[in-house]
């Protein structure tokens, strides 16, 4: 048989016999899992101690080593009780069985025959018969007697059964012995009082009655309200003995003497246990049930449920599918109730004026037309003055004082912002949206425009619709040419109509005098534009290519945020030779320049170097730039513009 002691022989011959034997125990076959382990175990050692010794190479050492510890290893894991070690969970559970078996055991050795005749309880039975009369277990007796069967079986260890008592009286005070012996009508008078739980115990005066025994168990002395765990009282509750009575029991529970029908509590139904751990057995049924099925609080609780699912966790509000449900987004009541007037469309969709409109175009035009854009000012706009004098006084300050812009005040109705491109139209758009305090509707043609035959119409009426519910409103938009260009004859006729319907929205019929709606549109093709379109318009304000100083405000704007070495004259030079530039250009140079720092770094650097280390800008910088930075606009485009402005705009 195998042997597995660890090598100790120092001698060589010795170890290399010791080794054949147990290699040749092992590949017999006769060996257990734990002999095997145990060899393998043996045989690693021995390899790590031939190494040591120098018997044998780092080599050849590593790879015995990885062969017997793969051979350890798979015996150690297989769960196949005949080759492997890894099943303990089986013998776990056969000691498992092997528990139930004694415990079964010892249950069906608890008959009711064999209660009977204990000489103690023949004793009490004659003692009864004797008496005329019966005693009565206290209903939280800690025995559960099978009606069925005849049989009797104890639920608690046997001990608590105080068969050496001759007189099985139970433990509580004196009155109670005599007031249990009740009655089946009396039984029925206090049931409609009982807790829910004490349905068991009623129902249960439908089966025959037999010789009643009196047993007593020490928790029926503790008061109702105990602190043990949940579930822990109704163990203890008596479920068959027929004339058992709860009311009764509550009696022996109160020692002084109060009125149990009342409750424990004093005064309060017997069903309101809020405050009290205590659960009928039924109770506890239906909480059972809750946990099989599903994790979702119970409907239809009792009271004294509903007291114990308030105290459960985030139980701050009634839940279940019998509580009113809380939607996570605001309710219309709220927002009526002024809650949040600016994110929500909810009063807009309600509003009298919008019943007309599909609620999908009112949506569309919420969600994709209102815009919140970063934060502009009037100084982020570098020159500019006429225009930006001009916005303020037509925006801004009939927006603040509606009552002074009235009759031949009061704003125009819209404002034309053309330029070349790059020269801050937009920019002012942005400008006007932030400091005007309006409602801001930010549109593009393309939003305005449908492939389906009559939904543009609709939804430009709708865009003005909304924008009169939401007063003062302005209406920017973007590149206007291509929404309002001259109509022709060979254009398409839903593009064509969309046009009518702006220009009626804009100033027409159905335009009241005291609408507060501007429309600011911006273009640099205003040539372009139709005639009606124009008048409309009444303010068209040309955005020119920024000035010298307008240039220099710009580089200073943007290089105050960046590290540079900028001097007084070499930004003056830089102005000058930037003639002709427009604003997006003069961005643009900045930009480049800014990344003459960074280019100047070796390519081996650019991962380790820190920003402390980067250059500052310098005037060369731009002087490269510049080289391949070149104005936007032509000059022949710029005289289209002036010309334009000279007979349509309204600057000086
Ligand atoms: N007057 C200005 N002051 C400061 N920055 C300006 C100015 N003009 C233009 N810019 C810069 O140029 C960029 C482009 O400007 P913007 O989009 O307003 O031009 P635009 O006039 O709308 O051009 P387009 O006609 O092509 O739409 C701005 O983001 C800004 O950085
Ligand atoms: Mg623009």
């Amino acid at each position: 048989m195998f042997h597995s002691e660890p090598q100790t022989s120092p001698s060589c011959s010795a170890h290399l016999d010791e080794w054949q034997r147990r290699s040749f125990d092992i590949s017999s076959g006769n060996c257990t899992p734990e002999q095997m382990a145990d060899a393998y175990r043996d045989h690693i050692l021995s390899i790590q101690y031939a190494w040591a010794s120098s018997q044998l190479s780092q080599a050849g050492m590593a790879s015995l080593l990885r062969t017997y510890s793969e051979r350890y290893a798979a015996v150690l894991d297989s769960d196949d009780p005949t080759t492997g070690l890894n099943n303990y969970a089986e013998g776990v559970l056969h000691l498992a069985r092997s528990q139930r078996n004694y415990s079964d055991k010892w249950e069906s050795s608890l008959t009711m025959e064999s209660v009977l005749e204990l000489p103690s309880v023949q004793k009490m039975i004659q003692a009864e018969k004797g008496r005329g009369d019966s005693l009565v277990a206290p209903a939280d007796g800690n025995i559960s007697v099978g009606q069925q069967s005849g049989g009797i079986s104890l639920s608690a260890p046997f001990t608590e059964v105080r068969s050496e008592d001759p007189l099985f009286k139970p433990i509580g005070p004196p009155q109670h012995t005599t007031e249990v012996n009740n009655t089946a009508s009396n039984a029925a008078d206090v049931s409609a009082e009982r807790p829910l739980g004490s349905q068991l115990i009623t129902n249960s005066s439908t089966l025959p009655t037999r010789p009643q025994s009196v047993f007593s168990h020490p928790s029926s002395v503790l008061p109702q309200g105990n602190s043990g765990p949940v579930g822990s009282m109704q163990n203890y509750q008596c479920s068959s003995i027929p004339i058992s009575n709860p009311f009764k029991r509550k009696n022996f529970y109160n020692p002084h003497g109060e009125d149990s029908s009342r409750g424990p509590q004093g005064g309060q139904a017997a069903t309101d246990r809020s405050g009290s751990n205590f659960r009928t057995a039924r109770e506890q049924f239906i909480i059972d049930q809750q946990k099989k099925h599903s994790h979702q609080p119970q409907r239809g609780q009792t009271p004294g449920m509903a007291a114990t699912v308030k105290k459960s966790l985030g139980a701050n509000r009634p839940r279940g599918a019998s509580s009113k449900f809380v939607s996570p987004i605001p309710r219309q009541e709220e927002e009526e109730n002024g809650a949040s007037r600016n994110s929500s469309q909810e009063p807009q969709i309600l509003d009298e004026r919008l019943k007309n409109f599909e609620p999908k175009i009112i949506e569309l035009i919420m969600s994709e037309i209102m815009d919140h854009g970063p934060p502009v000012v009037w100084d982020d706009i570098a020159g500019l003055e006429f225009a930006k004098t001009t916005i303020k006084e037509i925006v801004v300050w009939p927006m603040l004082r509606p009552d002074i812009f009235t009759g031949l005040r009061g704003p125009p109705k819209g404002i034309l912002l053309f330029g070349p491109p790059g020269t801050g139209k937009t920019l002012i758009g942005k400008c006007i949206a932030c400091q005007s305090g309006a409602t801001f509707f930010s549109i593009s043609a393309s939003s305005l425009t449908s492939k389906w035959v009559g939904e543009g119409e609709k939804m430009v009426r709708a865009l003005f619709a909304i924008a009169r519910c939401h007063q003062p409103a302005v209406i920017f938009i973007d590149e206007i040419d291509s929404l309002l260009s001259q109509r022709t004859d060979g254009e398409h006729d839903s593009s064509r109509r969309i046009k009518t319907e702006f220009l009626v929205q804009l100033d027409g019929a159905a335009t009241a005098a005291d609408d507060r709606i501007l429309v600011v549109g911006a273009t640099n093709r205003p040539q372009e534009i139709d005639e009606a379109a124009r008048r409309r318009l009444a303010k068209r304000l040309y955005i020119p290519l920024p000035e010298a100083a307008a240039r220099q405000q710009i580089v200073t704007n943007l290089m105050v945020r960046e590290k540079n070495q900028l001097r007084e004259h070499e930004l003056e030079s830089v102005v000058r030779a930037t003639e002709g530039f427009s604003g997006a250009d003069m961005t643009q140079l900045c930009r480049e320049a800014a990344l003459g720092p960074i280019r100047s770094i070796r390519l081996s650097d650019i991962a380790t170097i820190t920003t402390d280390q980067v250059r500052p800008i310098l005037y060369s910088d731009f002087q490269e730039a510049l080289k391949t930075v070149r104005p936007s606009v032509s000059s022949k485009d710029l005289e289209l513009y002036e010309e334009w402005n000279k007979t349509f705009g309204c600057g000086h």
